[in-house]
């Protein structure tokens, strides 16, 4: 971190492949000129994509001033919850390790360490099938993350499967959590950022912004389990409105067939995880003493088959959505069909997802 703001990120690293992109941000491959060590440069715009610097000084849309006030907002944000992961919880085997920062007039560059091993959900797709005792191992790697976080006052926000990454393809790599851009820290960031994120995985008290905690991203992972154990996410409704309602009551089932063959443990975990009450919700120490979590209790017996292929569903329908998602926000709403099918990739459309598009 010496080198902040004096030196370019090209005089250091050979930037290559965009990896991904966000909202806000392109993630590319990047190489340190000094040892050929392999990162991941994640570049976020001070003002957004799509909006140069000169123009914000103009009279702008009122649009595009909103936007480039949250882009802005959301870079501080991210940089701040960074350096404090640096000062306070790096390294840890399950938090996302920042290597370094460059700034210039337009942008942040942050060099992360380079996971490998691919997004949370697209490796258990990858298995034939998985047991209890993966969906535990799951658990207890994030819990392990959040206890960590949580204890050095960083609220994560914004929980979700894309944002937990394995640090290689290793069948015992540890999973990452990362993406701070929606992260808090009591008493230094302000949650300036309001009902951003995935409403699916999001705490009624999020929701209803009665209250940014520790317990949030508990809720998080209850949902995360709840998907691992059946396949489908828990509020799920036809409206925005009857998923908020769903979510705010805490109306979720476990009475569909394959509950059945879950563990008692498993599912007094998510009643506990998903309790509307965030104070009732295990804490993330108690989570990781957890007989289930730490893997006593979970079974190694595989899943039902009808769990994973519903699983394989799910995670092909919530990557073509983040893609869209990724593509509506950086292409300032005017959808392209042919861009968006790049950024699709292999997940396979129907002619009427396209058209809802
Ligand atoms: N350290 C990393 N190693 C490998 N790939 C990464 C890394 N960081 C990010 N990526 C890839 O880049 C993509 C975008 O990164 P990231 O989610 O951090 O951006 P974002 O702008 O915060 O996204 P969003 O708007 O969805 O929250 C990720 O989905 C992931 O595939």
């Amino acid at each position: 971190m010496s080198e902040y703001g004096r030196r370019a990120v090209s005089d250091d690293y050979q930037l290559g492949q965009v990896l991904g992109t966000g909202g806000f941000s392109v993630v590319r491959i990047g190489v340190r000129k000094e040892d050929r060590l392999q990162v991941a440069i994640k570049t976020l715009k001070k003002y957004g994509y799509g909006t140069g610097k000169g123009k914000r000084k103009g009279k702008g849309h009122a649009g595009s001033e909103a936007r480039m006030w949250q882009a802005e907002a959301l870079v501080t944000n991210e940089i701040l919850v960074m350096m404090r992961i640096v000062d306070y919880v790096s390294p840890h085997p399950n938090i996302i390790h920042l290597l370094d920062v460059y700034e210039d007039d337009d942008a942040v560059h942050l060099v992360l360490e380079l996971c490998r091993g691919g997004e949370l959900f697209d490796r258990i797709v990858e298995q034939e099938r998985y047991s209890e005792r993966d969906a535990a191992t799951v658990v207890g790697q994030i819990a392990a993350g959040l206890a960590a976080l949580h204890h050095c006052g960083i609220v994560h926000r914004d929980l979700k499967p894309e944002n937990c990454l394995y640090a290689d393809p290793h069948p015992e790599a540890p999973l990452k959590i990362m993406d701070f851009g929606l992260s808090h820290i009591h008493n230094v960031t302000n949650a300036v950022v309001g009902v951003f994120g995935s409403m699916d995985y999001m705490a009624p008290e999020q929701l209803n912004m009665s209250g940014t905690m520790p317990a949030n991203d508990r809720w998080s992972l209850g949902v995360i389990l709840y998907i691992l154990l059946c396949g489908y996410p828990p509020f799920r409704a036809k409206t925005t409105r009857d998923k908020q309602r769903r979510i705010l009551t805490g109306a979720y089932s476990m009475e569909e067939e394959s509950w059945g063959c879950i563990s008692l443990e498993a599912k007094e975990l998510i009643r506990g995880l998903l309790s509307v009450d965030p104070f009732v919700r295990p804490s993330a120490a108690e989570l990781l003493s957890h007989p289930w979590v730490s893997g006593e209790s979970a079974t190694r017996e595989l899943i039902h088959e009808a769990v994973f292929i519903r699983f394989q569903a799910f995670n092909a329908r919530r990557k073509f959505r983040a893609a869209a998602y990724a593509s509506i926000v950086r292409t300032k709403f005017q959808l392209r069909t042919k861009y968006l099918k790049e950024l699709i990739g292999d997940c396979i459309l129907t002619g009427a997802e396209l058209e809802d598009l």
